[in-house]
């Protein structure tokens, strides 16, 4: 089957894949596998596959913000994606998690806009439990400060004429934001699949911690390397699970 917006053959999307919003990001993980072909650089929509110990994986580009990113999710799932791993960056809202450390999401709050037109107010959006424990676990193998909690899915970076409720959605316990994981864990439950995040945190979002926002420093760059790591080693986690299954 043909994937029209990824441009892509079904037939090559394995059952693991690593998303990301950069699509220099995806061949940065790329370079990481064993036999990585390209297969398609289709608008912001970048796919490889390879190996990584042993395991075939895609890694895929889904841009910024949730409405292109669904449609990156719906048609790797289609493909016959069943595991997905976003591998993106975040803002903080704690100082236990200053820039350079590693956010790993166990469920989104969905303040975005297209969670809201495809399923009802309160559905849950849910990271798979699995998926956490393996990137937990990568992550903190790496060293490093690793956080674990609730984050926050939005739609706009930067604020208008209305306040993004950041504080808010802090004190009622949520660690950090980001603008696609929502999406990711609601896209995955509709079509039965399996999805989590891991986040390297670029700057604070909420304002009393905000200095000035510069993603591009080495702290942040080394994070990126951990957290592309930690992906890598759970999806070897998860296939070697998975195997046991099947097996028993
Ligand atoms: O680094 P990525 O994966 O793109 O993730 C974050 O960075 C972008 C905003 O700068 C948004 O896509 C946000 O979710
Ligand atoms: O969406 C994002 C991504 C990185 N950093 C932020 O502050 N927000």
């Amino acid at each position: 089957m043909y994937l029209p917006i990824l441009q892509i053959q079904s037939e090559d999307i394995p059952e693991y894949a690593i998303v990301c919003g950069d699509p220099r990001r995806a061949e940065v993980i790329s370079r990481k596998l064993e036999n990585a072909r390209e297969l398609a650089f289709a608008r912001e929509y970048r796919t490889f596959v390879g190996d990584y110990q042993g395991v075939r994986l895609a890694v895929v580009s889904h841009g910024v913000g949730s409405p292109g990113a669904a449609i990156c999710f719906e048609e790797l799932i289609r493909a016959g994606a069943k595991t997905l791993i976003r591998v993106g960056t975040a803002g903080s809202y704690s100082a236990q998690t200053p820039a350079g450390s590693l956010i790993v999401s166990t469920a989104a709050v969905r303040a975005d806009g297209l969670t809201r037109s495809i399923v009802p107010d309160g559905f849950p959006a849910v990271a798979d439990s699995r998926i956490v424990e393996a990137l937990d676990a990568s992550a903190r193998e790496l060293g490093g400060v690793v956080g674990r909690g609730i984050t926050v899915t939005v739609d706009a970076f930067f604020e208008g004429a209305l306040d993004i409720p950041h504080k808010t959605y802090k004190k009622a316990g949520a660690i950090g934001v980001e603008m696609e994981i929502a999406a990711l864990y609601v896209v995955a439950s509709l079509r039965g699949a399996r999805a989590g995040a891991i986040l390297a945190v670029d700057g604070y979002a909420d304002a009393d911690l905000a200095a000035e926002y510069d993603p591009h420093t080495d702290a942040v760059a080394q994070a990126v390397e951990r957290e592309i790591e930690a992906a890598l080693r759970a999806v070897a986690k998860l296939a070697e699970q998975d195997a046991k299954a099947s097996a028993e």
